[in-house]
């Protein structure tokens, strides 16, 4: 059965789609099978993995809204291993349509599991808000993946996201865990970014990687070609750092299994 992670952050463009996109395909190219499910409206996690929206009629709007089955959306992508289930604009009705269903958190959850066992992780890109989409994902997820950005300001808002996790774990899912912080966009010439580095360390300890992505362009540029960073410019400081942030993410698991 494979693992489920969200990537989740309520503050805007603090990496999440990148290290979403990036883990998935990493994990994939070291012979893992992966399914990278999009929830958010923006599709940007859809676009970077090189799938065109526009081709879409059918996305996770009518898995979560309409009860398609998952598989009839999971779409392979060039990179071996790996399968993204897309997001459109059309998701952007699913936060209010989805008020008044039953069972409305559980959706996701429902939805994966007739497909899990195809899967040894299954990791899910979050939109910049704390909704049902969100909430979906929280649920559905074994545990929720951080990106935290390395600027001023980068722990604020932090605590309201604890609080989401927390009332998630009392109400809907006792399970859920933190799978690890992950510090992004470093601009190592500042002070500032080892100051936030340590301020974070301080607040969640052993739960941030070791791994730090730095600012990097060819990171940036990769989206526009639809290539996990891996394919693009597998050579690059991008791409050696999320195959250790994979390298983490397998090895945690791991203790985790041995712990049990
Ligand atoms: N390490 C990096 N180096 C350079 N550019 C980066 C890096 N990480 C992300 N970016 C760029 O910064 C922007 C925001 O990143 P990203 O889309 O991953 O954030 P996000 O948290 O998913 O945003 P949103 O909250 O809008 O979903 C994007 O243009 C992305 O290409
Ligand atoms: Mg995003």
């Amino acid at each position: 059965m494979g693992k489920v992670i969200a990537v989740a952050n309520q503050k805007g463009g603090v990496g999440k789609t990148t290290s979403a996109v990036n883990l998935s395909a990493c994990l994939a190219y070291m012979n893992h099978k992966v399914l990278l499910v999009d929830i958010d409206p923006q599709g940007n996690a859809t676009s970077g993995s090189g799938i065109n929206k526009a081709d879409m009629d059918q996305c996770v709007y009518n898995v979560l809204v309409e009860d398609l089955e998952a598989e009839k959306v999971c779409v392979p992508t060039s990179v071996e291993n790996l399968d993204v289930i897309p997001a459109t604009i059309q998701l952007a009705g699913a936060e209010i349509e989805l008020v008044p269903t039953i069972s409305r958190e559980v959706r996701l959850k429902k939805a994966l599991e007739p497909i899990m066992d195809r899967y040894d992780y299954v990791i899910i890109d979050c939109p910049p808000s704390l909704g049902l989409l969100t909430l979906n994902a929280l649920t559905a997820s074994d545990s929720v993946l951080i990106p935290v950005q390395c600027e001023y300001y980068a722990l604020e808002g932090l605590s309201q996201l604890l609080n989401t996790i927390r009332l998630v774990q009392k109400h809907l899912n006792k399970q859920l865990t933190i799978e690890g912080v992950l510090l992004t966009m470093l601009d190592a010439r500042t002070n500032l970014g080892l100051q936030v580095i340590d301020e974070v360390k301080k607040y969640f300890q052993d739960k941030v990687y070791q791994s730090v992505v730095p600012r990097n362009v060819r990171l940036g540029e990769a989206p526009s070609h639809g290539q996990p960073i891996i394919i693009y410019d597998p050579k690059s400081r991008g791409a050696e750092v999320y195959l250790d942030l994979a390298k983490e993410v397998i090895a945690n698991g791991e203790r985790v299994r041995e712990r049990n």
